[in-house]
């Protein structure tokens, strides 16, 4: 079943066309890798998708609405979660602390004043599903790198977010780290669509099923890793080179 259905979105900045009459459906429960060249337009169709850049034309439904003209906030509320490249965590509140910030994104603010000080029951399990049930208490600027993605995934869970836009979650990561947030991908999308944008060739090799190549704005195919992979035009603009030669 269909979550997420865009349909000949456009999006120019001045004179540049970034995303050019772009048409792409995700369903339900898919984890869904999108690779491109740098510039390639991975971060400009997420920034649309979650109303931080306007459509100039074009459809993005979910779940049956139309998102188009819809704010961020709206957005979050409606089930989609996005990390971005920078982090975006609170670094002198606890890790549970940050989760429980999170999970109470729905109140007022005089609810978030005047909620009790207990945390949200839900952050234990959280940090659990996350494997940071040991840094609870530590202080999130403490978190290594790869830790710090994993309290941003685990935020983002507190949200109950139907479709999570992660943006280059294994960048920086040790070779443990990346297993540890594939598997932790993995998990997660047996009960919510993800979609990861990714430079690693090899964490692509190892994690991904459906992948989605876009190149100039366009998409230039889309397929199974395999059918990607043996794709010559992909292997032109993006396989064929190494992961270093794909980065700025
Ligand atoms: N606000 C903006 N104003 C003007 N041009 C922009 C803006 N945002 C993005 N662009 C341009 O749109 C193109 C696509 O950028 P985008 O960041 O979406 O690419 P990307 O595929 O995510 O690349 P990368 O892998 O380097 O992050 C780039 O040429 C970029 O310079």
């Amino acid at each position: 079943m269909t979550l997420l259905d865009i349909r000949d979105l456009t999006v120019t900045f001045g004179a540049f066309t970034a995303l050019d009459h772009i048409d792409l459906t995700l369903d339900h429960g898919e984890l869904r890798f999108l690779i491109g060249p740098n510039g390639a337009g991975k971060t400009t169709l997420i920034d649309t998708i979650t109303g931080r850049t306007r459509p100039t034309s074009g459809t993005i439904t979910f779940n049956g609405h139309t998102l188009n003209k819809r704010s961020e906030h709206h957005i979050v509320r409606a089930g989609i979660g996005r990390t971005f490249q920078t982090s975006v965590v609170f670094e002198h509140l606890t890790v549970a602390d940050n989760v429980d910030l999170a999970a109470s994104f729905r109140l007022r603010p005089w609810q978030l004043l005047r909620r009790p000080r207990t945390p949200h029951p839900e952050v234990p399990d959280l940090l659990e599903r996350v494997g940071l049930t040991p840094h609870t208490h530590a202080l999130a600027g403490t978190l290594s790198h790869g830790q710090r993605q994993w309290l941003e995934i685990a935020m983002l869970l507190a949200q109950h977010p139907r479709l999570l836009l992660l943006d280059e979650p294994v960048a920086g990561m040790s070779a443990a780290e990346r297993t540890r947030t594939g598997e932790l991908l993995t998990r997660i999308a047996a009960d919510h669509t993800v979609v990861v944008i990714e430079h690693d060739m090899d964490f692509l090799r190892r994690y991904a099923r459906q992948v989605t190549v876009l190149h100039e704005g366009r998409i230039l195919t889309h397929g199974d890793l395999a059918t990607v992979q043996n794709d010559p035009r992909v292997q032109e603009v993006y396989l064929g080179r190494t992961p270093q030669e794909t980065r700025p």
